[in-house]
């Protein structure tokens, strides 16, 4: 399948970079949305993973699950309705298939993911991530990696839908930072190609 070029030039995808990134806040409707925001929060069996930094253990500060059907990432679990009706919605616009998806629940403001990019090996060197969001609207920030101050933002609004292009892990950093002002919940589901 062809990338197609997804969408007009509008609102916050003014000044991003198109060739790594595009932007699209209503791929899901609003009460649809809430509906499976509760029913992620509720049914999945989140897990709390220690995370290594400068020979240190911390919790990670949110919670994941992996779903779809791969033997390269441990505990992952068998697709639900759900997740396999947004997949069949992301696939065409991304223009490739995937089969995983990571689910992040940032519980409130204190929950994050640091800067990093997603280029594991098991993803292959030129990723393309679909990403979609539920819930509280938390800013993604993007990063050059050559140059820090080439910085933009994006707020992913719920129901929205960010396309990761090939490329952009190879030279862009991102993250959700935390925050101090009082966040509800949210999710997000990152799929995957896992090869
Ligand atoms: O929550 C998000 O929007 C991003 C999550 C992320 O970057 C990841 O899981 O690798
Ligand atoms: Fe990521």
């Amino acid at each position: 399948m062809e990338q197609m070029a997804l969408f007009p030039e509008a609102g916050q995808s003014k000044g991003l970079p198109k060739n790594f990134l595009e932007y699209f806040p209503e791929l899901i409707g609003a009460l649809q949305g809430r509906q499976l925001l509760k029913k992620f929060i509720e049914k999945t069996p989140w897990k709390q993973t220690i995370q290594k930094l400068w020979d240190k253990e911390y919790l990670t500060p949110r919670l994941t699950c992996w779903y779809g059907e791969t033997d390269r990432i441990a505990g992952t679990l068998p697709w639900t309705p759900e997740l396999q009706a947004i997949r069949d919605i992301v696939e065409p616009l991304a223009g490739i298939s995937f089969n995983t998806v990571l689910l992040n629940y940032y519980r409130d403001g204190n929950d994050s993911v640091a800067w990093h990019s997603d280029k594991e090996s098991i993803m292959g060197s030129q990723p393309v991530i679909a990403s979609v969001s539920f819930g509280e609207v938390r800013s993604f920030d993007i990063r050059n990696k050559a140059d820090h101050s080439e910085k933009y933002s994006v707020r992913l609004e719920h129901g929205s839908f960010l396309l990761m292009k090939s490329g952009l892990q190879e030279n862009w950093e991102h993250r959700i930072a935390k925050s101090n002002k009082p966040m509800k919940a949210r999710i997000n589901l990152t799929f995957r190609s896992v090869i």
